[in-house]
């Protein structure tokens, strides 16, 4: 088993290990966020007849005719398809994406028309082409609408819609349990005997998780269990979920239950301990193709944890890109923190003059919640980083499902 690997490497070794989940087919009323798992091409052109653009008066223009009056066939009303096609001299009232009949040249805007006697004058200039919406202006027959692995968006759910498609294929979600281990932790609804923690982290997590697309099985504790039941615990999470996270119990000392367990159940670690703070006591471990994901019991390390290693994972799984999205920032305060591993500090990125700006949030000791009450970004600082100064240009990873843009 690898130990005490970067970043990078641990990222690399669990995406390897990943495979896209199969497809299944849903209704666009449940497909909001979903990931498609085939392109989508359009099915015929869009529009998928001549529109007009305004609601107006179609004309027909040429042949030597008029180009200012036009004796009025007949009125299109929303909804109607023209039965006729106009001559040169004729006009024929149309509505706004309502058809227009063939023959027509352009269509003029009713502001810009007269009608007097069955017959429409036109006040400004007509040009041939004016206020007409071709067939396929928007989608021709076959264009690609969206790629596998694009997350469908209202606007792609709308577009799909246009086309009747009443079923969509997507990535089925992946399933994820969460393990919370330490013989101190007990459920958070529970009130603690002296000596025993509350269950955040696994709530904590599990909203993530919901947040980063997937479906949360199970949120539970082991308490002061013995390795084998842990071991029962943890292969029962594991024929119910794609993923299974742990939390606690990562560093080797006094309870060391979560290589146990995962050693126990015969799955084969991936690494364990990475090159980071908060998170190094971060492993992972594959056992068919369901994956293990074992992250620290310090709140702030076990989120960096997180985000670090499970998001790309359960992202590698839904078919999307699992390489977080990076920025550069200025940072608006200052880090006295110094030396040491790559640090990834949390805090609050937002869009101000021009530039991303980021600031450190508060309580950034691993053992605190108070930098995860509001944070929606980790900025990664080097190993051995001197104290970091405001104004300085820092690489920050976006967690936009994590906070909304504030500061
Ligand atoms: N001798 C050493 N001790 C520690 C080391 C080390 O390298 N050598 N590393 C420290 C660092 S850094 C971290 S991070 C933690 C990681 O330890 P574990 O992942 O084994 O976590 P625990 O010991 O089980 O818990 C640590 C801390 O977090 C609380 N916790 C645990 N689970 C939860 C939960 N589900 N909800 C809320 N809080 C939780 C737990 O009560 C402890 O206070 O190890 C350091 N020690
Ligand atoms: O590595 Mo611990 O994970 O810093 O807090």
């Amino acid at each position: 088993m690898l130990t005490n690997i970067l970043l990078e490497e641990a990222r690399e070794l669990l995406v390897n290990n990943i495979i896209a989940l199969p497809g299944r087919s849903i209704s666009p009323e449940t497909a909001l966020g979903r990931v498609c798992c085939q392109d989508i091409h359009a099915l015929h052109d869009l529009p998928p007849f001549l529109q007009s653009a305004v609601d107006g008066y179609a004309v027909s223009t040429g042949n030597g005719a008029d180009d200012k009056h036009y004796l009025l066939k007949e009125s299109l009303r929303p909804g109607d398809y023209p039965g006729f096609s106009l001559k040169p001299g004729q006009a024929a009232g149309v509505v706004t994406g309502g058809p227009v009949p063939s023959g027509a040249r352009a269509v003029i805007a009713q502001e810009f028309t007269e009608l007097k006697g069955g017959y429409v004058t036109c006040l400004s200039k007509v040009n041939q082409g004016d206020n007409l919406k071709q067939p396929g202006e928007d989608f021709h027959s076959g264009d690609i609408m969206a790629k596998r692995g694009t997350i469908l968006s209202p606007g792609l759910i709308g577009a799909l819609a246009a086309y009747g498609v009443s079923q969509i294929k997507v990535f089925q979600r992946p399933k994820v349990a969460v393990l919370s281990l330490g013989r101190e932790i007990v459920p958070y609804h529970q009130v603690p005997a002296p000596g025993q923690t509350r269950d955040s982290n696994g709530i904590f997590l599990a909203a993530l998780v919901e947040q980063d697309g997937a479906e949360v099985t199970a949120v539970e504790t082991v308490g002061d269990m013995e390795p084998v039941q842990v071991k029962y615990r943890l292969e029962k999470l594991l024929r119910q979920a794609d993923v299974v996270l742990t939390t606690g119990g990562a560093a080797s000392g006094v309870c060391d239950q979560a290589l146990n367990a995962i050693r126990l159940t015969g799955a084969r670690p991936l690494f364990w301990g990475i090159k980071i703070k908060p998170g190094s006591h971060s492993g992972a471990a594959v056992l068919k193709s369901k994956l293990i994901i074992a992250l620290s019991g310090n709140p702030a390390a076990c989120a960096t944890g997180y985000h670090l290693l499970a998001t790309p994972s359960l992202r590698a799984l839904q078919g999307l890109n699992p390489e977080p999205v990076r920025l550069v920032a200025v940072c608006k305060n200052t880090l006295l923190k110094k030396g040491g591993p790559r640090r990834f500090v949390r805090g609050n990125a937002f869009w101000h003059q021009n530039k991303w700006q980021v600031s450190f949030g508060p309580g950034q000791k691993s053992s605190m919640l108070r930098s995860l009450i509001n944070y929606n970004a980790l900025i990664d600082l080097p190993a051995g980083h001197p104290p970091v100064e405001e104004r300085q240009e820092v690489s920050i990873i976006l967690l936009p499902s994590c906070n909304p843009w504030d500061y």
